[in-house]
This record gives structure tokens, C-alpha cells and sequence, in this order.
């Protein structure tokens, strides 16, 4: 494709329609990560060039790492990756917000797992600019940090877009903020949070080694950039945080419970080395498989938030219990309220994976365009 975003992303819906153009609100756009979900990310925004849902949107800002590339009227989609390998221009999180311009709405989108970029999303928010992210860094780690993004929207009047950091865009977020806005306290929280541990479990048979299978959930882009962040159950403490915050326990990090199930020697190693060690999980998920199996049951990562008290880890539940079933990458949760007292509300569907996670992204940004 030769055309800018711009050109194609402004063009479309107008001659889909038959219709004159009309002029839309400016919305500038900044994609920060082109991985597993920023591509993902690309590709969807490519994929509505031909659609009315990106009328007026432009992606002015495109980085990695290493190298970015500017383009005010829009940079064009189908050619980022050539063009962020050849860019002479390096990633510089300084320049975001210039690069973004000073008029219409500004939205950063954060699909990378930098704590250094997720550092960034409260001046971000205090200085004007929307911040759209899959990364649960600024929400669901220290308890100041999470409020610092509550302050920040409020005095720089601009919004989080946080619907991809639990439940890779399930509708669980948005569920617990509109139950509390409709006078409900939401009372306790029981869920399947990691779309790769559900997906683990759900393949694992205890016969074939449990390293392969996290390869392979590594490989299909379910697990985190390191497969230890799911395993230790630091991803699922996070994603926790982040709905307990939300429904109103505002609990520090530490005070979540999390039973970790990576062997301290395999925790200590460097990045590059966790591949080579993964075989080390082999033995003692055999164990709990096998002990699990002869009284019937399956084993699930849960999450749990019971009388104010967060907990994390592998649980071996009856074969017939709710948060059992599922299938894929399921997240299933329950959400007890004041109005669903008895019975919880329960939300289920696919919880990892490129394409459900930017999705979700990208409609927060649609929100937060639309004003
Ligand atoms: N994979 C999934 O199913 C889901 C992932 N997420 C979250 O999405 C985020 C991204 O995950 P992946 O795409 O799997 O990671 P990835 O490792 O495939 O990609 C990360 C990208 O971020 C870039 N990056 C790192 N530091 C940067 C910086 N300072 N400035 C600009 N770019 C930078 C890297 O160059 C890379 O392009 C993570 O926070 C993850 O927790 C959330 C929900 C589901
Ligand atoms: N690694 C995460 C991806 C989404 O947040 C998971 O497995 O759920």
C-alpha cells in the first residue's frame, strides 16, 4: 500500500458510504511496542482501512525499542516494519508527545511490557494525552503507582484505556466499574485470570513433559515476553490488583498471596537461559498432575479476592467445579455483588492472544476518540 494512513484511513468510509467526506475530529495516534501485540495492533488497523471505524484517526507515531518513525499525516500501515528497520530515527520516549502534535485528541498506545514506558503513562495523562495499553505495569503493581494514573486523568482530564490488561479485553473491567457505578459493592472475585496458564492446563495430559507445552503456548504468543512473569503468577497478581482496585480494595502488591510454581534455581537464571531451563518444571507438575488425577480433579491457576484477602496459585478442583470447564485460553470469572448475591456474575471467553488483546486496545481507542 502506497497511500499514508491518513490518505487511506480518511478516504475509505467516505467513498464506502458514496457519500462526501465529512470532516472528523482529529485523532492522532502513537503505537509504542510492534511485537506480538503491536502487530496485531497494525494489522486491525489496516484491516478497517476499508471500513468507517478509523474515520479521522491517524497513526502519527510508530516505535519500537530501538527505532521510530514520524509521519503527521500517517504513516503507512502495511509498511511499518520495513520502515521502523530502516529508520535512522532511535525510539526516544522524550519525543512521544511532540511527536504526537499539539491539537485533537492524542492517544499513546502502549503494546509493550516496558516498565519503563508504563513509567510514563501518569505524565503522559497529567500533559493531555489519552493512554491506551495492554501493559498492567502502571495499574496493577505498587498501590502509588496506581494512583498516580488516577490523579493524572483527573487533573490533565484525560482517560486510561485499561480494558486489555485483564482478561485480554473481556468485558471484565468495564462489568465491575458499571456494577460499582449502578450503587453495587462487588463483594468477592474467583477467576481463571492467565489465558496461557488456562491454556497449559487445559492441554497438559501429565505424559507429555509440561516445558514442551509452555513452548508452545510461548510460541502461539499467550505468555508473557518471559514465560516465568505467568508461572510465578506474577502476571495473575497483577491482573488481581487491577480488578480488586477496581471494584474498590485499594490493596498494595504485597498483600496478595501468590504461590509461584518456578523453582527458585530456574527464577534466578537470566533471560536467555529460562528456555534451556524449563524441563525443571517437568518433574513436580507430573507430581501434582498425577496426585490430582487419582481423586478425579484438574487443575486450574485461580485467583482469588475473599473478605478484603487477595490470593494466587494451583489449585486441584472437583472435574465438575465451575472455574474447571473452559476450553483454549478461557478466563473464566465470578464476580459476587450486592445483586448478585447468591449466584455471580460469571464472564468467560478467551484470555490471551494477539488478536483478542488488540482488539480490546483498539476499542478503547475508539472510546476515547469518540469523546
Ligand atoms: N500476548 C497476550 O496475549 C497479551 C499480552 N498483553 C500485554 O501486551 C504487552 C505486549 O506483549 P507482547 O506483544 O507479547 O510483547 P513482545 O515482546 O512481543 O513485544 C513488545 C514490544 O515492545 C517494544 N518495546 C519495548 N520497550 C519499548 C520502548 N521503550 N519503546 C517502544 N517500544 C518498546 C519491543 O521492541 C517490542 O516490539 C505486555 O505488556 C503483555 O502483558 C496483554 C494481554 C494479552
Ligand atoms: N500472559 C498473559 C497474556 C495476557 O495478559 C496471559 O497468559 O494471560
Amino acid at each position: 500500500m502506497s497511500a499514508s494512513v491518513a490518505e487511506a484511513l480518511h478516504a475509505s468510509p467516505a467513498r464506502a458510504r458514496g457519500s462526501a467526506a465529512v470532516e472528523a475530529p482529529a485523532v492522532h495516534l502513537a503505537l509504542l511496542g510492534t511485537g506480538t501485540v503491536g502487530s496485531a495492533v497494525l494489522e486491525r488497523l489496516s484491516a478497517w482501512q476499508s471500513t468507517g471505524f478509523a474515520e479521522g484517526l491517524t497513526l502519527a507515531h510508530v516505535a519500537n525499542s530501538r527505532r521510530s518513525i514520524s509521519r503527521p499525516g500517517g504513516v503507512a500501515l502495511r509498511q511499518v516494519a520495513d520502515a521502523l528497520a530502516a529508520s535512522p530515527c532511535p525510539s526516544r520516549l522524550d519525543d512521544v508527545a511532540g511527536r504526537l502534535g499539539g491539537s485533537g485528541r492524542r492517544i499513546v498506545i502502549d503494546a509493550t511490557a516496558s516498565a519503563e514506558v508504563a513509567a510514563r503513562h501518569a505524565d503522559w495523562l497529567q500533559d493531555g494525552l489519552h493512554v491506551v495499553t495492554a501493559c498492567k505495569l502502571a495499574r496493577g503493581t505498587g498501590l502509588a503507582a496506581w494512583r498516580a494514573v488516577e490523579t493524572a486523568c483527573a487533573a490533565g482530564q484525560t482517560e486510561y484505556g485499561d480494558s486489555a490488561t485483564v482478561g485480554a479485553g473481556l468485558p471484565l473491567l468495564r462489568s465491575i466499574r458499571a456494577l460499582r457505578a449502578g450503587g453495587d459493592r462487588v463483594t468477592a472475585i474467583a477467576g481463571v485470570l492467565s489465558g496461557s496458564l488456562a491454556w497449559l492446563f487445559n492441554h497438559y495430559d501429565g505424559l507429555r513433559p509440561f516445558s514442551g507445552f509452555v513452548r508452545q503456548a510461548r510460541d502461539a504468543g499467550f505468555t508473557e515476553p518471559d514465560p516465568r512473569e505467568d508461572l510465578s503468577g506474577e502476571d495473575v497478581r497483577r491482573k488481581l490488583l487491577i480488578l480488586a482496585r477496581a471494584a474498590g480494595f485499594e490493596l498494595e502488591q504485597d498483600t496478595v498471596r501468590v504461590t509461584s510454581l518456578v523453582p527458585d534455581a530456574m527464577a534466578a537464571l537470566g533471560r536467555s537461559d529460562v528456555d534451556a531451563a524449563l524441563p525443571q518444571l517437568d518433574v513436580p507438575l507430573r507430581e501434582r498432575f498425577a496426585a490430582a488425577y487419582k481423586n478425579g480433579e484438574k487443575l486450574r491457576f485461580v485467583a482469588r479476592l475473599e473478605d478484603g484477602a487477595a490470593r494466587v496459585g494451583l489449585e486441584s478442583l472437583p472435574a465438575d467445579h465451575p472455574l474447571a470447564g473452559g476450553a483454549g485460553t478461557d478466563n473464566k470469572v465470578a464476580i459476587w455483588s450486592d445483586r448478585y448475591d447468591e449466584q455471580p456474575l460469571v464472564i468467560q471467553g478467551p484470555g490471551a492472544g494477539a488478536g483478542v488483546t488488540a482488539a480490546g486496545m483498539l476499542d478503547d481507542v475508539l472510546r476515547i476518540a469518540a469523546g
